[in-house]
């Protein structure tokens, strides 16, 4: 199959489809792989990396989108991007539908068969494929909630891990799965006073028995974020109902009830976002103040270290890229966790939850996932 990769072109985003060694293995495999001119030149991959993998060095995005027969990507196509696809075509990258009508409305139009990241999963009832950037943006919260907490930066002047004789910050993580389990930890290794939530008691289990008494679980009730919100010098959102928009959990009451210069980081952003004052921001310009409570809302934080994140993508996208690669569509008919991944085809939307979102709206159809292979 003719494998494209074009460069990345929202903002501030350096990862790429497909690292050097991906390129190896789909070459392994029997397959042809384009990239775009300089498409990881900005992370140290650079174009004679990817000639030495294998891969063509094509000049234009138009060309990639025209010729290839997968088109593999990290963040959901753009616009301009989303109009150059087609029948017959497979997209494989992240797509979070569920927020985005516009997005869903275009991939219609063009009929591509999208497979979505996100929604791919393995036989434990997790998510193979958000699991690498969870992660990362899971542990990058921490980071980012704590630079802000900082007084130049628009926060209270609070140290996460406080000092001998002063109290830490409390940190409030709502929702404990991979990204909250990675924000626990860092904001733990911080020396900061952890409370997570999470509405699933067997996760809350899980997490009690891992940090061993070291962070609180709490099940998640609208009373429980009432009252550890009002508190917290740092709220992490970081639930998901897979492929769903996120509940709105936070609300513009709480933070009156916040302190003023509390940081608030939604993560779940990048699925419409769990406070209600969330609008997604970027990395050039990442935070906006509401109610006396900094807001940083950027949905593509692993963008923002892009190396370590291209490699921990590829590692978990590249077996189920070479099956689609070597099978096509017919790939996922035999594969459950795969054919999980369809959210488009033909213009039909594939994928529950994005149609219970967006179906009624774009007056787009379902079909499950397994009949529209054989449209
Ligand atoms: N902004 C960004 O750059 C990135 C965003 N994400 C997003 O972060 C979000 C979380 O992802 P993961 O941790 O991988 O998901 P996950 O599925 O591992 O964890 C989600 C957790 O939320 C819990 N949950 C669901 N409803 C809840 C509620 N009402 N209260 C408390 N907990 C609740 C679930 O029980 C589960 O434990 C997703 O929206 C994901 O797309 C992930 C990576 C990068
Ligand atoms: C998962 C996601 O949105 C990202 O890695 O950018
Ligand atoms: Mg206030």
């Amino acid at each position: 199959m003719l494998i494209g990769v074009p460069k990345e072109i929202k903002n501030h985003e350096y990862r790429i489809g497909l690292s050097p060694a991906a390129v190896r293995e789909y070459i392994a495999n029997g397959h042809q792989v384009m990239v775009e001119n300089n498409g990881g030149t900005a992370i140290g991959f650079t174009n004679e990396d990817y000639i030495q993998a294998g891969a063509s060095i094509v000049e234009t995005p138009d060309e990639i989108f025209a010729k290839a027969e997968m088109i593999v990507k990290v963040k959901e196509p753009q616009p301009n991007e989303c109009k150059m696809l087609r029948e017959g075509q497979i997209l494989y990258t992240y797509l979070h539908l569920a927020p985005d009508p516009t997005q869903t409305k275009l991939l219609a139009e063009a009929g591509v068969t999208a497979i979505a990241y996100e929604t791919v999963t393995d036989n434990r009832n997790g998510l193979p494929l958000l699991a690498p950037m969870s992660e990362v943006a899971g542990r990058m919260s921490i980071q980012a909630g704590a630079h802000h907490l900082e007084k130049a930066h628009g926060g209270s002047g609070t140290l996460l891990g406080g000092v001998p004789g002063v109290a830490p910050a409390e940190v409030l993580v709502i929702g404990g799965g991979v990204v909250g389990i990675n924000a626990a930890k860092m904001a733990i290794g911080m020396g900061a006073d952890v409370t997570i939530l999470d509405r699933s008691l067997p996760r809350l289990r899980e997490l009690d028995d891992i940090f061993a008494g070291r962070v609180k679980t709490i099940y998640s009730t609208v009373d429980a974020i009432d009252h550890y919100s009002k508190t917290a010098d740092l709220v992490i959102g970081a639930v998901l109902i897979p492929g769903a928009a996120a509940p709105k959990l936070l609300t513009r009451e709480h933070l009156k009830n916040m302190k003023p210069g509390s940081v608030v980081v939604d993560v779940a952003i990048d699925q419409g976002g769990c406070f209600e004052t969330s609008k997604a921001t970027t990395h050039q310009d990442p935070t906006y103040v509401v109610e006396d409570v900094v807001h940083y809302c950027v949905a593509n934080m692993p963008g923002g270290v892009a190396r370590t994140s291209t490699i921990a993508l590829n590692n978990a996208t590249l077996p189920y890229g070479i099956m689609l690669a070597n099978k096509g569509i017919e790939a996922m008919r035999n594969n459950k966790n795969l054919l999980d991944g369809l959210n488009m085809h033909k213009g039909k939307i594939t994928y529950k939850a994005v149609h219970d979102d967006l179906g009624q709206e774009l007056a787009l159809d379902y079909i499950d996932p397994l009949q529209a292979l054989d449209l």
